[in-house]
């Protein structure tokens, strides 16, 4: 079995390169310099040159702020360069996985959003995701699209590694918005969980919903990472942190369909935080 990683220094890229003997499976890892989803041609020829059963498309134009000003950067990255890949798999028969983002909801719904519930993105970021899914459902069956929330890692820059550098630098004290609720999703457990479907083989295409187990705020997310590392930082509520892009008030992700439909176990966020705390220290 062949694997196709693309974006792959990106943070779930580089959670995927770290697990790539963990099924079996040879795995091709391709960067935005050796291989630009934008440029078309240059897609269209890898994939004559060599052969995949899947492609995991870990590349993504994901600058939530930036993205309001660089809206055409955005969608060609997160709409029409995912077009592109999907109608090259199509052509060469890979199933095409494909991370989307809870940012395709509008946050006005007051319990979990199932996958069928209506979207309605509020920024340019979401919109552009949006449109990527919407693409790819046109032109490829063989899809996995799977919507996840607030990942983070040891990869990168994400939000626990801003958090976790403020305590490495001794801060003494982060401003940290109480206004969204969501959950987050540790990139290790969604990447296992990608593994676990190819491993699997599995055929059941379509749109699915996977973060971790919970809801909470990104205030509520802190707390947690300063208790973990045993910080003294202070951690100060803030009801409207100031940001160029709106974000969903709730977006909290209902993963019920996933996990019936795969029987798959999903890790509570608190569980899921303390595990990578230890593994990483
Ligand atoms: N991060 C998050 O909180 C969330 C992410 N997601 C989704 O999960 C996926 C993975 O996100 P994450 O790993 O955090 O994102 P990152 O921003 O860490 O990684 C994205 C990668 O895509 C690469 N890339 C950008 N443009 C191109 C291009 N034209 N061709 C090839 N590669 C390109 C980037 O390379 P370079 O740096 O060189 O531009 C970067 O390495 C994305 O689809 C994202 O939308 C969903 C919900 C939450
Ligand atoms: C840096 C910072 C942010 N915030 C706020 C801003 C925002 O409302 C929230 C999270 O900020 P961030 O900039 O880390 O997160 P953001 O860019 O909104 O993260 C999103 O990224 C994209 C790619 C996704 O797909 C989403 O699921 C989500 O993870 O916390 C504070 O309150 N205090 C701070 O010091």
């Amino acid at each position: 079995m062949k694997v196709l990683v693309t974006g792959a220094n990106g943070q779930l890229g580089q959670v995927f390169q770290k697990k790539e003997k963990q099924i079996k499976a040879d795995f091709i890892f391709q960067n935005s310099s050796s291989l630009d989803l934008t440029n078309h041609a240059a897609v269209e020829s890898f994939f004559q040159e060599n052969e995949f059963d899947y492609c995991i498309n870990c590349a993504a134009y994901t600058n939530v702020e930036a993205a309001e000003t660089e809206i055409e950067k955005a969608f060609l990255v997160n709409a029409r360069a995912a077009e592109n890949l999907a109608k090259v798999c199509q052509k060469n028969q890979v199933v095409l996985i494909h991370p989307s983002t809870d940012y395709v909801f509008d946050g006005e719904k007051e319990t979990a959003y199932l996958e069928v519930d209506e979207t309605q993105p509020i920024n340019v970021y979401g919109a552009s995701k949006l449109k990527g899914e919407e693409l790819i459902k046109k032109s490829l069956k063989e899809h996995f699209i799977i919507r996840t929330s607030w990942l983070y890692s040891e990869f990168g820059k994400n939000f626990f590694t801003f958090i976790k550098s403020q305590i490495d630098q001794n801060a003494e004290e982060v401003k940290i918005t109480t206004e969204q609720k969501g959950t987050p999703t540790n990139a290790n457990d969604l990447a296992d969980f990608i593994l676990w479907l190819i491993s699997n083989k599995s055929k059941a295409y379509g749109v699915y919903h996977f973060s971790n187990l919970g809801s909470l705020t990104w205030y509520d997310f802190t707390l947690e990472i300063k208790s973990l590392y045993h910080s003294d930082i202070q951690v100060s509520a803030v009801d409207h942190f100031k940001t160029k892009a709106k974000r969903p008030q709730n977006s909290t992700l209902d993963k019920s369909k996933l996990i019936k439909n795969f029987n798959y176990q999903i890790k509570s966020w608190d569980k899921s935080l303390a595990n990578l705390i230890t593994e990483i220290g």
